[in-house]
């Protein structure tokens, strides 16, 4: 496939370009980490699956902070919850996190909450919900596993947010038409809703890279009122340095998170 080159060169923040409306950004994997200030840190909950207050997402709602036995701002991970119990007054969350499983989706939320690289150490059962705070913003995430049993829900949810991240494992050539196919069902309702895709483990050797990732998934194909965004991650050594691409992805989601409400 076109554009492996792109990759190996390291562009930083390589394109962002609009185009009828569309935002297309395009962001290198390469880029050197940069110091930032350390985000306030809600800390992270990795015991046992939970189960905990269903999540319940909102655009324009007024946000909550969700509470997991009894702390503020805990991750979470707790089976899905049934149709009654998304019903419940619970709090909001405002960005959905899917892509097939072992697409990295964890580890990018780990990675984001902690600031520091951080694997996941095993598939999501269920949601995973993390609250991220950048400067005064605090973002909510809600990660549902990618496995098969999990995947019906998927669109429970995706109403209710104001933006949409999709991971995708971009070594996993195999099954990108079929993260191809996830992503266009889940986003044609809603033509505006904000995407941001992840084209993750740009570490690996037979990634494919952003241009690739971006042909792979038909990302021309989606509306021109979408605003779409493309960024190249990758979670190495646990402990070193958050990318500065997912950082700029953080202030970027942020930002949708604040346009959107
Ligand atoms: N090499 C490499 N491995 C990664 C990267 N991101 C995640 N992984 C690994 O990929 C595996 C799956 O990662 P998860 O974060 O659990 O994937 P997930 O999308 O949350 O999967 P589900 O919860 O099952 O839907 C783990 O072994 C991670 O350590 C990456 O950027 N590069
Ligand atoms: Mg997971």
């Amino acid at each position: 496939m076109a554009g492996r080159g792109v990759r190996m060169v390291g562009l930083a923040a390589a394109a962002a370009a609009m185009t009828a409306g569309v935002f297309y950004a395009v962001w290198s994997y390469v880029s050197s980490p940069r110091t930032a200030p350390e985000p306030e840190l809600p800390g992270t909950h990795q015991g046992e699956p939970r189960t905990a207050s269903p999540p319940q997402m909102g655009r324009k709602e007024k946000k909550e902070v969700l509470v997991v036995g009894g702390k503020k701002d805990e991750s979470s991970t707790s089976v899905v919850p049934t149709q009654k119990q998304s019903q419940d007054k619970v709090p909001n969350k405002q960005v959905l996190v899917l892509g097939l499983d072992g697409a990295g989706k964890t580890s990018v939320l780990h990675t984001l909450t902690t600031n520091k690289v951080q694997h996941s150490s095993a598939p999501t059962q269920g949601f995973n919900a993390v609250c991220i705070h950048t400067g005064d913003v605090q973002v909510e995430f809600l990660e549902i596993g990618g496995s098969e049993p999990f995947r019906s829900y998927w669109k429970m949810y995706l109403s209710k947010v104001l933006v949409l991240i999709f991971v995708v494992d971009s070594a996993d050539h195999r099954r990108l038409p079929d993260a191809k196919q996830h992503l266009h069902q889940l986003i044609q309702k809603d033509p505006a809703l904000p995407l941001v895709v992840f084209a993750n483990k740009q570490d690996l050797e037979d990634a494919y890279c952003i241009t690739d990732i971006h042909e792979a998934l038909g990302l021309s194909e989606i509306g021109d009122d979408r605003k779409l965004f493309l960024f190249g991650t990758h979670i190495t050594k646990n402990g070193s340095d958050i990318p500065s691409s997912m950082q700029d992805a953080r202030e970027l989601i942020t930002q949708l998170v604040l346009e959107a409400q």
